[in-house]
């Protein structure tokens, strides 16, 4: 564990130079590493770890669309590529990578695959941390344990192949075996995090939670449309308003944040914006707190566990998500957005 000050509070991180690939590899020799779910987590980190010289096949419904994806992916039927329980009884590590509502239903036939000495893996706290709600109750003789990259499955495997990687957090729930920590920890560098810094599976999933909703796609989805809106509604054009809202941001602005930080950003606008940002940031703030606020409460309390639950476990839930996607898409702002795409030089 290497000692890191965040901040002026010190906490613990597993790296890359103090847990080699190599040293993962030798932990998880003997594994076999079933990956059951080939949604967005699945390809990344089933296509990582593979790539990363582990032992890994995949799970899935034969005839599903995510069966020809794997296929297309490479993964081999009868060497590589199984039906979900034939993968979850060779699997010695079990990775748990179905939707979370869909966790669920798949539960029963998971379970008794779940022989003592085997590793429950996850990407989540949801079922463990909403097990009133989800049933999952692992049984006490395996590790269980949790993964979750800090990102999209689809970032993580474009990372991987650009030689980077994304930071994941990782938990013990159980730790049957002793070998536990080695596990997780390896699992965690094989399947490409640039670091690893330690959670439980309760703080994980409400602060993921909390992230998605809020800042990360909820929060920012709903400035974007308020200050977009604000701008046509006195007359400006739809290019001008996406450009002022959307595009400067992300070509821009925040790629000056990723690189060093908000202050760097700030010091490389004029000396207008910096006054205007620096007075107008804690507005936003205090405005948007009691929404946080309310937010938290709803994911501590099991209340957005139960919505997605609800909403996910429906036979009709993709095509309901992917309308309400669409209108997003259809909005005027999203398509100047798209509009404006096409102009970049070299798009
Ligand atoms: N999407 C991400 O990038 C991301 C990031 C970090 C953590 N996670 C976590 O990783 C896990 C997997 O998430 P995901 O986004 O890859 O999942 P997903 O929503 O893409 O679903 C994965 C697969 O589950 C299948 N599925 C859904 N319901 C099913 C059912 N009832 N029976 C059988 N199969 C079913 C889907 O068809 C899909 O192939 C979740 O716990 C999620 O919270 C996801
Ligand atoms: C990629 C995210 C948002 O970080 C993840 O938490 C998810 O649920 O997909
Ligand atoms: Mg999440
Ligand atoms: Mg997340």
């Amino acid at each position: 564990m290497a000692t890191i000050n965040f901040g002026g509070v010190l906490e613990d991180v597993v790296t890359r130079e103090e847990f080699p690939m190599e040293k993962a590899r030798e932990v998880l020799k003997n594994e076999v590493i079933a990956i059951i779910g080939y949604g967005v987590q699945g390809p990344g980190q089933a296509l990582n770890l593979k790539d990363n010289g582990f032992n890994v096949i995949v799970g899935q419904r034969k005839g599903s669309k995510t069966w020809d994806k794997a296929i297309a992916d490479g993964w081999v039927p009868g060497q590589t590529l199984f039906e979900i329980e034939e993968a979850a009884s060779k699997g010695t590590i079990i990775q748990f990578l179905l939707s979370d509502a869909g966790q669920i239903s798949l539960w029963p036939t998971l379970k008794p695959h779940l022989t003592k000495g085997k590793a429950l893996y996850f990407s989540h706290g949801f079922g463990i941390t909403y097990k009133d709600q989800t049933g999952i109750i692992p049984p006490a003789d395996v590790d269980v344990i949790l993964v979750a990259p800090k990102g999209s499955g689809t970032s993580l495997r474009r990372l991987f192949l650009a030689g980077q990687g994304l930071n994941s957090s990782f938990a013990i729930f159980q730790d049957a075996t002793g070998k536990a920590r080695d596990r997780v920890i390896a699992l965690g560098i094989g399947v490409g995090s640039g670091y690893l810094f330690e959670t439980d599976f309760l703080k994980e999933v409400t602060s993921d939670l909390t992230g998605e909703r809020g800042s990360l796609m909820g929060a920012i989805q709903g400035i974007f449309a308020a200050q977009y809106e604000v701008l046509r509604k006195n007359g400006h054009s739809p290019s001008e308003a996406f450009n002022e809202t959307v595009e400067e941001l992300t070509q821009s602005l925040m790629p000056l944040v990723a690189e060093n930080g908000m202050d760097w950003m700030y010091a490389n606008c004029s000396t207008t914006a910096q006054r205007g940002a620096l007075d107008w940031w804690k507005k936003f703030k205090a405005a948007s707190q009691p929404v946080f606020e309310e937010l938290y409460e709803s994911v501590k309390s099991g209340k957005e566990a139960a919505r997605s639950i609800a909403s996910n476990s429906t036979p009709d839930y993709r095509e309901k998500l992917n309308e309400e996607l669409k209108e997003l898409r259809e909005s005027e702002m999203w398509q100047a957005g798209a509009a404006v795409r096409k102009l970049r030089p070299n798009a």
